[in-house]
């Protein structure tokens, strides 16, 4: 069965920075389907070559020293352009001509690709339903794959998921989170379900807590406009820290498919502890970066939060009374995304030079990116010094392991879509339980001003207030910038 792509949003920034270079990498690994076709869809009056040569530029760009001149020109012979506008139903009748015609009138699997500012999706999704382009009777396979933001609060992803709803069913909906696509993020299905050591110590006997941290360096730049109505919370916490969250804490599904493992992270969300307006003053900090508010389009009074912390408890019997802290900022010392598995003490120390604080325990460290690997930290004796320790770690580190370049997050994604494997793509529960989760926080910080909104100096690791949060729980955050190699 052929196969067709079609993006909305053809024209776009996620387009040409990122969905057509992945494109264009599995085709370089000859993983693109010979007979799939890419069309393109959004206003912009392009011709099919017109499109392909600006594709062509940012490839080039994009893909770097894996761009290959005959391999693009193979590559975009599988591009099209159809100009529309997602307003226009004629635009959408006119699509499923054109697409028919491409695909020689036979039976083809489709992956529309919403692309599109979000407050598009949902129109976009009604207009391939009304011109029959959905086929959520069966006979035809067509798949819709979402970007985020997947609504802006509990409410709205609700309403996007019934009018999706009314023109898809749910095995045919793939809301994309593109942390699912990072190798290291799949790689933590691997260390937990595919070992055997890890298991047995993975629960509330051995673990103290989980810290999950995704630092960026860059500040909002020139994404001003949207940020300033998102913040961290629903830009990066509702969707790529809940799902590292999910990941660490699931339980091993029955099989590796996109039901069973769905079904097992949404468990997790159900049972994270609901916090009233008073936990929510305690166990979460917020704060914005010192700079942001002479960023071009930020409101000048805009209390809006570029970084945050917060602490989350899981009421299940593998974690109870283990605390997961989530952390997100802008302009912060490094990019670094890590989950961080820290071990308990010893129960009995039996020498006295031994670890005194939970900072000297085991700990196993998930380095999601740039320095994609898993490092375990332990005591070791320091040779000729008495009994006197050292943490010291064994080290995975996929460059020096695997060598070459870890594959952007979308090939994977994309291919998946392509091939209809939802395992790695957010199901409508999910993603309400995610913003049941993050509501109450964004709700009681606009209602009570509690806590206070801080200030952080770019280029650091947040608040200091937020250091002494920590350290007032008698524990300490894992700030380290990982070392590239
Ligand atoms: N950029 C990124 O790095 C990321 C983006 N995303 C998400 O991806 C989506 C796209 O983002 P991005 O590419 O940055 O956005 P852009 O603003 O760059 O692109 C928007 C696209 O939508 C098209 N469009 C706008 N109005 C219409 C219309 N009425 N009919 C048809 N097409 C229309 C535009 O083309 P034209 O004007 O020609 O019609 C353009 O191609 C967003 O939802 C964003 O949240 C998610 C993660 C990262
Ligand atoms: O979705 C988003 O993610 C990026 C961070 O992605 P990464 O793959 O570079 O870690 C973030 O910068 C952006 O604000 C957010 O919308």
């Amino acid at each position: 069965m052929p196969h067709t792509i079609v993006i909305f949003g053809a024209s776009g920034d996620l387009t040409s920075r990122k969905l057509i270079p992945a494109l264009y990498n599995l085709k370089r690994k000859k993983r693109l389907p010979e007979d799939a076709r890419i069309v393109g869809f959004s206003r912009t009056a392009f011709s099919h070559d017109e499109w392909r040569k600006d594709l062509r530029a940012t490839t080039q760009e994009f893909a770097g020293d894996k761009f290959k001149p005959e391999v693009w020109d193979e590559f975009a012979k599988q591009v099209f352009y159809h100009a529309g506008d997602i307003g226009d139903q004629a635009d959408f009748v006119a699509l499923g001509k054109f697409l028919g015609e491409l695909e020689g009138g036979q039976n083809a699997s489709r992956v529309y690709y919403l692309s599109t500012a979000p407050r598009f999706y949902g129109q976009a999704v009604e207009q391939l339903g009304k011109a029959g382009l959905a086929c959520e009777d069966g006979g035809c396979d067509r798949r819709v794959v979402i970007e985020k933001p997947f609504g802006i609060d509990l409410a709205s992803a609700k309403a996007l998921n019934n009018t999706v709803h009314a023109h898809f069913k749910e095995h045919q909906v793939y809301r994309i989170d593109h942390y699912l696509g990072k190798e290291t993020v799949q790689n933590l299905f691997v260390l937990r379900f595919a070992n055997a050591i890890f298991e047995p110590i993975w629960n509330r006997q051995y673990i103290d807590h989980v810290q999950i941290t995704v630092a960026e360096e860059v500040n909002v730049g020139s994404r001003a406009g949207y940020y300033d109505s998102a913040g961290v919370v629903r830009d990066m916490i509702q969707n790529h820290l809940l799902q590292l969250l999910m990941v660490t804490a699931m339980e091993p599904p029955a099989r590796y498919a996109a039901d069973p493992v769905r079904d097992e992270k949404v468990k997790v969300l159900l049972a994270v502890r609901p916090k009233t307006p008073k936990d929510i003053a305690r166990d979460t900090v917020r704060a914005q970066y010192d700079g942001y508010l002479k960023a071009e389009g930020v409101p000048e009074n805009s209390k809006t939060a570029t970084f945050a912390a917060i602490k989350l408890g899981i009421d299940n019997w593998r974690w109870q009374g283990v605390p997961f802290y989530l952390r997100s900022g802008k302009a912060m010392s490094c990019r670094t995304t890590q989950i961080v598995i820290q071990f308990r003490q010893p129960p009995h120390m039996l020498f006295k030079e031994g670890p005194k604080t939970i900072r000297d325990a085991n700990r196993l460290i998930i380095q999601v990116q740039p320095a994609e690997g898993i490092q375990m930290h332990f005591q070791t004796k320091v040779p000729d010094a008495g009994m006197t320790m050292r943490q010291t770690d064994l080290d995975f580190n996929y460059q020096k392991n695997f060598g070459g370049s870890i594959p952007e997050a979308y090939e994977r994604l994309l291919l998946d879509a392509i091939e209809g494997d939802a395992s790695l793509f957010a199901r409508a529960d999910e993603v309400e339980a995610a913003w049941g989760i993050c509501d109450p926080i964004l709700n009681t910080w606009a209602a009570t001003d509690q806590p206070k909104l801080l200030t952080y100096e770019p280029g650091g690791w947040g608040p200091v207030e937020c250091t002494e949060w920590m350290a007032a729980q008698r524990r300490e955050w894992f700030d380290a910038c990982p070392v590239l190699h």
